[in-house]
């Protein structure tokens, strides 16, 4: 199953999505051509690939999809999105969720709010981001989006948005699927084959 993960800047999907990896939630990592920030770490927080490069993959067609956001580009890999046995976790800028969405209509979308617009005014600052009132513009627009998102979590701590996570993925596994259609199909075959014996 792949979460996406997503918000206005500096609520705090990056630091929930490093969370839940710490509890066997594969984190996607994407591709941006902006330069790496000292604290961030290659291959681990983005592949920093440049604008060269960016636009090299771009002809090559690599990309499952790309946004331009706060003057740099971000793009995910086909590649990242097949599936595997794990349950992947993917932030992303607003934008980006809805592309996805559209051309994989099974990820599952999560939007996170911050508790209150003081405490987000806080975490934004400790990013030390630039753009800020730009990031703020968006932000204005970007609320807005919450509504085309299956699921709206305010992200009080981390312990209980990680929770709530967790809870969501239960309740989607629960749901009914295309892959329990075999499962369907042997145990209607074996009640008749019950009855007729
Ligand atoms: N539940 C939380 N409680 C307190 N602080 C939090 C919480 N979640 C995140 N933070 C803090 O908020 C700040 C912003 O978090 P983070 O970098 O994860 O946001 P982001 O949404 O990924 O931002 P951006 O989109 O700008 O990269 C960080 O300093 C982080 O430690």
């Amino acid at each position: 199953m792949i979460i996406i993960i997503s918000s206005p800047s500096g609520v705090g999907k990056t630091t929930i999505a490093k969370n839940l990896e710490k509890s066997n939630f594969e984190r996607i990592v994407t591709y941006t051509s902006r330069p790496k920030r000292p604290i961030e770490i290659e291959s681990v927080d983005y592949y920093f690939i440049g604008k060269e490069k960016f636009d090299e993959f771009i002809k090559k067609d690599f990309f499952a999809e790309f946004s331009y956001v706060h003057d740099n580009y971000y793009g995910i890999s086909k590649e990242s999105l097949q599936s595997n046995s794990k349950h992947k976790i993917l932030t992303i800028d607003i934008q980006g969720a809805a592309k996805i969405k559209k051309i994989m209509p099974s990820v599952v979308t999560i939007f996170l709010l911050p508790p209150s617009f003081e405490e987000w005014m806080r975490r934004i600052s400790k990013t030390q981001r630039n753009n800020f009132d730009i990031r703020l513009k968006n932000a204005i627009k970007e609320l807005d989006e919450v509504w085309n998102f299956e699921y709206a979590i305010v992200n009080y701590s981390i312990e209980k948005t990680v929770q709530q996570i967790r809870t969501i993925v239960s309740c989607e596994e629960a749901k009914c699927k295309k892959d329990i259609e075999n499962l369907i199909n042997e145990l209607e075959i074996n009640i008749k084959k019950r009855k007729e014996e």
